[in-house]
């Protein structure tokens, strides 16, 4: 067998160097033994790199949530229950935009809440450990891990019964999802199975409630949208990743008796909100005299979105986990059929793009630089518009701030938080 300086040394296409002197030999020799250095220093120095990525992905592990006795007492205080009925919740991405206010909502009418998320850098980190800092001012205590590690979930199931999972850790986003489409898979597929995995085997089993979307009605054309409406036309990778989440959930109930309640979110939007989302980014833009893309759909129709104001998602969010019903399985068995639902959180009406933006100009009493294109291929759809009778009918989900009264709220909570002098995000 020839050796790999051998190999290196003739060529692939036989014949092609026939002929050659001596010294081009001496020169290619060489040149292949600098090569097989380089080689050999590109495998140590990769080698080096792996052993220092799991050294610090141990370390991380370990000091996230290995920490001992105080950690502990800190997860179960949090999860404690301080009302009569009352229920201890992990909610999952509670950093982030709906999770923080769903905390918030469940700790002040004394449910216990431990939170759980990765503070990973879609957007802005900071404003992520500024919704941390105001839950820990509230008594809650949130976990910094990733719901793909089903040590730390086992852990946390350990040492908190929890009674319910609230599950909004995920990777949102319509448009990011042509950017980064393992992110995607990474969060909405496989932390999700990680999650359920853990909760079907947790003693007792918790009932979950999750966050899947409007986007999973896709191009649908019939409006508004019902729960029992086709959701097999996805747009997005993002739709496309929920509506995944809605046929395994169903899967957990069905084998292993989960109690799943999968809520499809409208837009939603409001103070402490996700700096990525329109709304938000041309606040930005407006404050600081940049322009703002607007994208317009087929023969110049503006966009339309069911845009709905947080305070409302939270009361559906509660409402779900008041009605979700028990799970009924145990140690990975299912001993009766638990409930499996799907509800619609939404505002009801619709709102042309152009038109939030009319109400932020107001708001800000700045006039936005408008560029107006046509809806690149990126995975939008045109309009969204809910029907939430269903909601309404299970636990009297009833929406009732306006987007002009909605956004009055974000602005004022924006300028609060940024200042009117906008440096950077
Ligand atoms: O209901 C959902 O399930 C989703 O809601 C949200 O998605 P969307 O409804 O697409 O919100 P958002 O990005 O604010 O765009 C709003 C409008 O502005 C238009 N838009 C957007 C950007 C831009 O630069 N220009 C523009 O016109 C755009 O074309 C659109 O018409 C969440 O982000 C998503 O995570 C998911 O939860």
């Amino acid at each position: 067998m020839p050796s790999l300086e051998e190999e290196l040394m003739f060529p692939s296409t036989p014949g092609k160097y026939k002929g050659q002197n001596r010294h081009f030999h001496r020169c290619f020799a060489s040149t292949s033994t600098m090569f097989l250095w380089a080689l050999f220093l590109i495998a140590i120095t990769a080698s080096y790199l792996c052993f220092q990525s799991f050294m610090d992905n141990n370390n991380s592990t370990s000091n996230r949530f290995f920490t001992g006795h105080h950690w502990e007492k800190q997860v179960i205080n949090s999860a404690q229950i301080h009302q009569a009925h009352g229920m201890s919740v992990l909610v999952t991405g509670a950093a982030g935009f709906v999770g923080s206010h769903v905390s918030l909502a469940l700790k002040k009418r004394g449910d216990g809440v431990v939170g759980l998320d990765n503070f990973n850098n879609y957007y802005d980190v900071s404003l992520k450990k500024a919704r941390k800092n105001l839950l820990n001012e509230n008594g809650i205590f949130i976990v910094e891990g990733d719901i793909n590690e089903s040590k730390l979930l086992l852990k946390l199931f350990d040492i908190a019964k929890f009674t319910h999972v609230m599950h909004l850790a995920a990777q949102a986003g319509v448009r990011y999802a042509m950017e980064n489409p393992n992110s995607y898979i990474h969060s909405n597929i496989a932390g999700l199975v990680t999650l359920l995995e853990v909760s079907k085997n947790a003693n007792p089993q918790p009932a979950i409630v999750w966050a899947s979307s409007s986007s999973v009605y896709g191009l649908n054309e019939k409006v508004p949208f019902s729960e029992s409406d086709r959701t097999d036309q996805p747009a997005s990778l993002y739709a496309a990743t929920k509506k995944a989440g809605e046929e395994i959930t169903h899967t957990y109930n069905h084998i292993y008796g989960l109690s799943i309640t999968g809520l499809r979110f409208f837009t939603v939007y409001g103070p402490w909100g996700r700096p990525d989302m329109a709304y938000f980014s041309f606040t930005r833009n407006i404050l600081q005299g940049k322009p703002i893309t607007i994208y317009r759909g087929k023969n110049r129709v503006d966009l339309a979105r069911d845009f709905t104001y947080i305070d409302d998602v939270v009361k559906g969010c509660i409402g779900s986990l008041d009605t979700s019903g028990k799970s009924t399985g145990s140690g990975g068995k299912k001993w009766g059929p638990a409930p499996y639902r799907i509800f619609n959180l939404g505002n009801t009406s619709p709102v042309t793009v152009p038109m939030m933006v009319g109400m932020l100009e107001k708001h800000l009493k700045i006039k936005a630089k408008k560029n107006f294109v046509v809806m690149p291929g990126n995975g939008d759809v045109p309009f969204t518009h809910a029907n939430i009778s269903s909601a309404r009918k299970e636990f009297g989900y009833k929406p009732n701030t306006d987007l002009q009264t909605g956004l009055k709220k974000f602005v004022r909570w924006y300028l609060s938080y940024y200042g009117y002098n906008q440096g950077k995000l």
